[in-house]
């Protein structure tokens, strides 16, 4: 008899709640200075690009990413263990973020996950258990600033199939972004 999956609660994004994963790049929770004669808002070092171990080097890329099906079951999760890697939305669509604590493995205890707003970014700290990026709108799209260079920076471990845990758009429909649920389902 298969079990009702366990629901993972999505949580707003928020930089005090995410901090054991990484740093929120959000410019509306953000101090800023003014730089080229006043006509520039500067909000500065939002984050930090981690990804000189190893001889590493940092990169800009674009992510353009479809959706997955929802309820989505958990299957597996990555991290970089040489780098940071910064998601910035590039179209202001909501999207969801799924972290788990560093560690060996991916403690599927332990899992969060969050929405963002689409107006915020976030940046996975080097080590940490994240889901492949999660866009809820068709061809979505993100400024990746992660890590090239030697050396394994892609660890992933795929969960046995009893950990039974799943993604679900449902409870976002009780929050402001209702156009989620439509766009994804
Ligand atoms: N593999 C890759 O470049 N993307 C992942 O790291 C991801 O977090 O989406
Ligand atoms: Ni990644």
């Amino acid at each position: 008899m298969n079990l009702p999956a366990r629901q993972l609660t999505i949580e707003p994004l928020t930089r005090e709640a995410f901090a054991p994963f990484g740093d929120v790049i959000d410019k509306e929770v953000s101090e800023y200075f003014m730089i080229n004669n006043g006509s520039t808002r500067r909000y500065h070092r939002m984050a930090d690009v981690d990804v000189t171990e190893g001889g590493g080097e940092p990169i800009i890329s674009i992510f353009q990413a479809t959706p997955l099906e929802y309820p989505l079951p958990i299957k597996m999760m990555e991290r970089h263990p040489l780098g940071s890697q910064a998601f910035i939305p590039l179209l202001g669509n909501p999207y969801l973020i799924l972290v788990a604590p560093k560690g060996d493995t991916p403690d599927p205890s332990k899992l969060r996950a969050f929405l963002s707003n689409g107006r915020q970014g976030v940046n996975y700290h080097k080590g940490v258990w994240h889901h492949p990026v999660l866009a809820l709108t068709d061809s979505d799209q993100f400024l990746i600033v992660d890590r090239a260079g030697p050396g394994n920076n892609c660890d992933e471990v795929f969960f046995s199939d009893d950990i039974n845990v799943e993604l679900a758009l449902d409870s976002l429909a009780q929050q402001e972004d209702q156009r989620i649920v439509s766009t994804a389902s």
